[in-house]
């Protein structure tokens, strides 16, 4: 019995793959091998873990090439549709629930709660409204705080199903009538789940007036469409002209045919499910989605404004008598907490030297161990840094742990930690990473990679049998040992919390003063 009916869908779905596709769809695939998704691996050596970060076009979202992404008519996308829902084994409630979450996190990928926490979903008759319930609750788990639009409500369980989740986290329902008729002074966000693929004809009341109420919108809330901006022809697009001009468009499975004319800033893809012989069959060329993240942005990045870039930071007060005496504890407090919430390269910090000429310059290094010593790093002596700091033993030191609001500088003079330290360390790191330093004549003119990595290959094989690589004699550590803290809480207004700790001549004892920021 089992086994007729896994003949039975074998049978359904290839007849589904030997099908031609019903439009054809710009086939470049030579450039899709560009689209590889950001792959972060972790390589471990015999006693040893580091990451190797992989980079690909793919890793900057904003770099899709536009011109190589599919569209889907009309009749495809409900095709396709029934495709998952028949021979492919989903469920409508599946695919709605990942469509919804794609919508969700695209939200949250632009528009942060902390500025656009008020969304309203108006949600239509069809799937594309049971979107918008899913992508609300998914909003409230975010933190956002949403509110629904729901007036012609379908009796199916699905829907009452989805009406019930957002009742029981308390998402409040407004009706049309209740709805403001500028809806800019009540909502950030609005999330047009109005109508899908399946809109034909003229929109219908209620949903004609609410339609015209989201066309004469200024620039807030932003509206975010799902699949098809509501009211445009789902290939033609805003043919009429005069239709919505949402500020994000999520297309779902593939972007259909209106998508060619939408002109806003965000379009991203969502639907993080459809299998390979769907893709195949409709030759679909998207973009990958990078890491474990449901939707992926296509096409060129949003024009931004530099001087209008800023971040308010908004974070717990920094007081005096919080903080520790010592600089070095409160730097370990600090760096604990960093590492705790799961920020990558905590230990990564600006390292300015100056020059006998007292020009600065300023790269980054790994912090590779601190105490009441002095702060250690490690790198080539003969590099411009190392010759900076052999003619001006004097440097700063600077950490930047974005997500906490907070920097931390530290002053003071440089020297050489001993050989034996140095060559601990050195034979600690990965054996490729020893072999590199000895590859690097670092800040030294190079003709090519190929070099290096000619040098590379050659090494590699003289210690393939695992013998010891011995330590360049100009490779080594560094330790500053500061004689300046300052401890900087990002707060609003730019009235930021600083606090510097200065050594005074021949006192041990730390002063703590604030400075205005
Ligand atoms: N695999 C995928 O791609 C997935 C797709 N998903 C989602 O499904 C969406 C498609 O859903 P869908 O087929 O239910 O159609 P959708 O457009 O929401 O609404 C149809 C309703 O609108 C009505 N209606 C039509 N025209 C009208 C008018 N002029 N004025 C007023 N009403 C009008 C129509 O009523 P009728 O005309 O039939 O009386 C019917 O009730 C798709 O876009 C995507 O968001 C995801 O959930 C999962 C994965
Ligand atoms: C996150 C990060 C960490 C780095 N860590 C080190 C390091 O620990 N030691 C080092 O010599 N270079 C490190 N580099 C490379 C340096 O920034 C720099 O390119 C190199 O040391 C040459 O600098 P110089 O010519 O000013 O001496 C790092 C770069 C980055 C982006
Ligand atoms: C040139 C160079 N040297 C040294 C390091 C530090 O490497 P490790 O963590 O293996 O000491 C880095 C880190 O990025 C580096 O780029
Ligand atoms: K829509």
């Amino acid at each position: 019995m089992r086994s007729v009916i896994r003949r039975r869908v074998t049978t359904m779905i290839s007849a589904f793959l030997f099908q031609p596709p019903l439009s054809s769809i710009s086939p470049k695939h030579h450039q899709y091998s560009l689209l590889l998704p950001l792959t972060t691996q972790r390589f471990l050596t015999a006693s040893h873990s580091f990451r190797l970060r992989t980079f690909s076009t793919k890793s900057i979202p904003n770099m899709q090439d536009s011109a190589s992404v599919s569209y889907l008519s009309q009749r495809e996308a409900a095709e396709i549709d029934e495709t998952l829902m028949g021979p492919l084994g989903f469920s409508v409630d599946q695919l709605m629930e990942l469509a919804g979450l794609s919508v969700a996190t695209s939200v949250a990928e632009v528009y942060k709660p902390s500025e656009y926490s008020r969304v309203l979903a108006i949600c239509g008759p069809g799937n594309n409204g049971g979107d918008g319930l899913v992508a609300a609750r998914h909003l409230h788990h975010f933190g956002y705080k949403p509110s629904i639009c729901y007036p012609k409500r379908t009796s199916k369980p699905l829907y009452t199903g989805l009406v019930t989740q957002l009742e029981s986290l308390s998402v409040p329902f407004v009706s049309v009538d209740d709805l403001p008729e500028d809806l800019s002074k009540d909502f950030d966000v609005i999330i047009d789940a109005i109508f899908g693929f399946s809109f034909h004809g003229a929109p219908r009341p209620p949903f004609d007036d609410i339609i015209r109420r989201l066309q004469t919108l200024q620039k807030r809330p932003v509206i975010v469409s799902v699949d098809i901006p509501s009211g445009w022809h789902v290939e033609e697009g805003d043919h009429e002209g005069g239709g919505i001009k949402p500020d994000m468009l999520v297309s779902l499975t593939a972007p259909k045919l209106c998508a060619k004319s939408f002109c806003g800033p965000h379009h991203f893809l969502g639907g993080r499910f459809v299998p390979p012989s769907v893709a195949e069959k409709y030759k679909l060329e998207l973009p990958s989605f990078p890491g474990t993240s449901m939707c992926v942005r296509i096409g060129k990045p949003p024009k931004v404004d530099i001087s209008a870039m800023r971040v308010n930071y908004v974070s717990p007060e920094l007081l005096e008598d919080q903080v520790e005496s010592d600089p070095v504890l409160q730097f370990r407090k600090w760096f604990d907490e960093a590492v705790a919430a799961g920020l990558r390269e905590t230990n990564a910090m600006a390292l300015s030297t100056t020059s006998k000429d007292r020009k600065p310059s300023s790269r980054m290094v790994l912090l590779k161990g601190f105490d009441e010593n002095g702060f250690v790093w490690f790198t080539n002596y003969e590099s411009k840094k190392g010759s900076d700091l052999s003619e001006n033993p004097f440097a700063a030191l600077l950490f930047y742990w974005e997500d906490m609001n907070r920097q931390v500088r530290i002053e003071g003079p440089v020297e050489r930690i001993s050989e034996e330290e140095s060559e601990n360390y050195y034979h600690s790191r990965p054996r490729g990473s020893q072999i590199g330093a000895i590859v690097s004549k670092q800040s030294s003119v190079v003709p090519g990679r190929h070099v290096l990595y000619d040098e590379y290959e050659e090494l590699t094989k003289k210690y393939s049998d695992g013998s010891v690589i011995p330590k360049p004699k100009n490779w080594g550590g560094f330790r500053l040992k500061p004689n300046l803290f300052e401890f900087w809480q990002g707060q609003p207004s730019r009235l930021h919390d600083r606090l510097q700790y200065s050594l005074q001549e021949g006192n041990p004892a730390w002063i703590i003063r604030r400075l205005a920021p």
